[in-house]
């Protein structure tokens, strides 16, 4: 039986680079899945690989049909986006081994609709100094750098991924990225390999 992966972390933990790391590995052979949303398409971007893209109809639609395993709902200037995992077939246990991002809520509701031992949570820690100095870093590089913003995620993500909620979540798999990123990906590849057998 397979096992869904899911990548978490503060904004900034590394999620992103460790994901892609992960994915490329041919020994693994973990699978994406593609998520949903209705945030409207970026240039550059293609129906079906970043994202599903649909609109507020069909989101309502998949929503009666109970079709969706989790979702998050964005407040922003152009209106409300929703991001959503939808059980479309791209996720089969019996035919391999999943790796996915997602947040502290997203594994909750991911973990109660695929069962507790089909997933597991891959949580990425970074002391707060370091993270707040790789963040800056990132939006120093920015041809408009919003250090606003910066600062809203990163005590967003305080609350989020506060010791009271990942104790609740019973999340115990933690992978330090303080020091180089290729030692944080050797410990999780070691990790899911003995995971998956
Ligand atoms: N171990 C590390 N050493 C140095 N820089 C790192 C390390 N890990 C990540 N970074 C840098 O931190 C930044 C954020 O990494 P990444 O985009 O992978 O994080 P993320 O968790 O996906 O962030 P977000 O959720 O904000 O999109 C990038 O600029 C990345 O190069």
């Amino acid at each position: 039986m397979g096992r869904i992966f899911l990548l978490m972390g503060k904004s900034t933990s590394g999620k992103d680079t460790i994901y892609r790391e992960l994915i490329k590995n041919e020994e693994l052979r973990l699978n994406q899945v593609i998520p949903y949303t209705t945030r409207p398409m970026r240039d550059g971007e293609t129906d079906g690989v970043q994202y599903f893209f649909k609109d507020e109809q069909e989101y309502q639609n998949l929503k009666k049909s109970g079709k969706i395993i989790e979702e998050r709902t964005y407040h922003t200037n152009y209106g409300e986006w929703r991001y959503f995992t939808v059980d479309d077939g791209q996720i089969d246990l019996s035919a391999g081994n999943y790796l996915v991002i997602g947040t502290l809520e997203s594994y909750c509701y991911i973990r109660d609709y695929f069962g507790k031992e089909n997933v597991i949570p891959l949580l990425i820690d970074v002391d707060a100094k370091i993270r707040l100095q790789r963040a800056m870093h990132r939006e120093d590089k920015q041809e408009h750098p919003k250090y606003d913003e910066m600062c809203r995620r990163f005590l967003a993500d305080e609350e989020d991924f506060s010791e009271d909620k990942i104790a609740q979540a019973m999340v115990q798999d933690r992978f330090k990225n303080n020091g180089k990123i290729d030692d944080c990906i050797n410990e999780i590849t070691r990790y899911i390999i003995q995971k998956i057998g």
